[in-house]
């Protein structure tokens, strides 16, 4: 079929993209939310989506630095929708390496067609021909956008300024691919290229498709931030255990513990998510009992290990998902506090007498790491952590907290990438 003249300008997926602009940074709601077949996206082909998904991201990603290049030619704050215009724009002229020409008649073109930016479309083709002008050269001289307020007085607090700066460099910067291999590393790694990290995670730098990978199909590796690998190397599953992952959608950690041998339940709230992990697990051929159920309602006990991987504000993986603090207040954090100590408390209850529990939270909130071990320690008076569980090969032992976790940040391993942030620990009754 011929390519239409609207494929060639790249309009769907720009369309689709400032649909997603729209739907964050007006109805506060994250891109994962918006990827299903009836969202903005839902029609278009498979590069087309990841174009859309790719351009939103980024443009959130350094809205900051958009804005900052905008605001003199703007002598007010445009409708959002026309505002969303000008920030892909000025992030595709400025940073995406994309021929300035096309980006502004694709644009104008789609302003000409909005119901909010139709009488605009002259203005958006000015200020863009204006930021193309002289805007790469400022773009790069910017200094990386700051997390939101809201995120930002809380983590100089709790990080000092410092931190927080070399954080908000992480976050400017993404994330590279990692992948956990399932065996025979040695061989996939050479297949792969990449870089072995000191944790043993892979990591690519120029990923592209992932499912056109070596070694997909084969199911040989998955899909796993190398910070997000480490919880289940604390828990150092043996084979014939038995392992109860809590929290488990979409698997990651299933397959870590299933990989090593354990005989393990996997348990999550969501039918939908839980269905992600029945599809990994029969990608990569590996075995797990799949449990869709509420945790605090799951009853049965004596597991060896229990991984508690807990619902948190993922504030964690901003440089993945930069959606995240556009898309939150932090007005929902306390209620997501309080069911993490819940779970604690019930896992507890559900470990065979020596058995060991590891809580980990995708999180740089210490409501959700330290905070809470510190709590369940004070709760649980033959509760310990186990630091020596945190000898893992590749974590330095600077990332050791007071109360026994390991706290990992995105400015960690700057020169090879970062990591995401994440806390650990592992606790053990007396
Ligand atoms: C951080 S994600 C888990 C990620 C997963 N461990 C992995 O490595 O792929 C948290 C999961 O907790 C699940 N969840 C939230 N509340 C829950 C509850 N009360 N009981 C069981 N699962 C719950 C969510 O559906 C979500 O899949």
């Amino acid at each position: 079929m011929a390519k239409s003249a609207s494929d060639t300008q790249g309009i769907a997926a720009r369309r689709a993209a400032l649909r997603l602009l729209d739907g964050v940074l007006d109805e506060q709601r994250l891109l994962s939310e918006m990827g299903g077949e009836a969202g903005p996206m839902g029609r278009l082909p498979a590069p087309e989506r990841a174009r859309a998904q790719r351009l939103a991201t980024e443009t959130l990603r350094h809205l900051e630095r958009a804005d900052k290049l905008l605001g003199p030619h703007l002598r007010k704050r445009p409708a959002l929708p026309v505002h969303n215009i000008l920030r892909l724009g000025t992030y595709e002229i400025c940073a995406d390496g994309a021929a300035p020409h096309g980006v502004i008649n694709a644009l104008v073109e789609i302003a000409r067609k909005g119901r909010h930016s139709q009488h605009q479309a002259g203005m958006i083709n000015a200020v863009l021909r204006r930021i193309a002008e002289a805007g790469p050269e400022a773009w790069a001289a910017l200094p990386p956008p700051k997390m939101p307020k809201w995120l930002r007085k809380q983590m100089v607090a709790d990080y000092g300024k410092q931190a927080v700066e070399a954080m908000e460099a992480a976050h400017a910067n993404g994330a590279p691919l990692d992948l956990s291999l399932k065996a025979d590393a040695p061989e996939w790694a050479e297949r792969l290229g990449g870089t072995r990290l000191p944790t043993g995670s892979l990591r690519l730098a120029e990923a592209g498709q992932v499912s056109a990978l070596p070694g997909y199909a084969e199911g040989a590796w998955w899909v796993q931030d190398a910070a997000a690998a480490l919880p289940v190397k604390v828990l150092a599953p043996q084979a014939g255990e038995k392992v109860l992952d809590l929290c488990a959608a979409p698997g990651g950690k299933t397959m870590q513990l299933a990989a090593a041998g354990a005989e393990v339940t996997a348990l999550d709230l969501s039918e939908s998510r839980m269905a992600r992990v029945r599809e990994n697990l029969a990608r990569t051929r590996l075995s797990a009992r799949c449990v869709v159920q509420d945790a605090l309602e799951f009853s049965e006990g004596g597991f060896d290990a229990i991984l508690l991987d807990a619902p948190c504000t993922a504030t964690g993986t901003i440089r993945r998902h930069p959606d995240l603090p556009h898309a939150k207040d932090g007005g929902d954090f306390p209620a997501l506090f309080a069911l993490q100590e819940r779970l604690i408390d019930h896992a507890l209850t559900l470990l065979a007498p020596g058995g060991r529990l590891v809580f980990c939270t995708c999180s740089l909130l210490p409501d959700e790491g330290e905070i809470q071990v510190e709590d369940a320690l004070k709760r649980h008076p033959g509760l310990r952590s186990d630091s020596a569980a945190l000898a893992v090969p590749g974590v330095d032992p600077a990332w050791r907290t007071p109360e026994g976790g390991l706290r990992l940040r995105p400015d960690y391993w700057a020169d090879l990438g970062g990591m995401d942030g994440f806390y650990i620990a592992c606790l053990r009754q007396a």
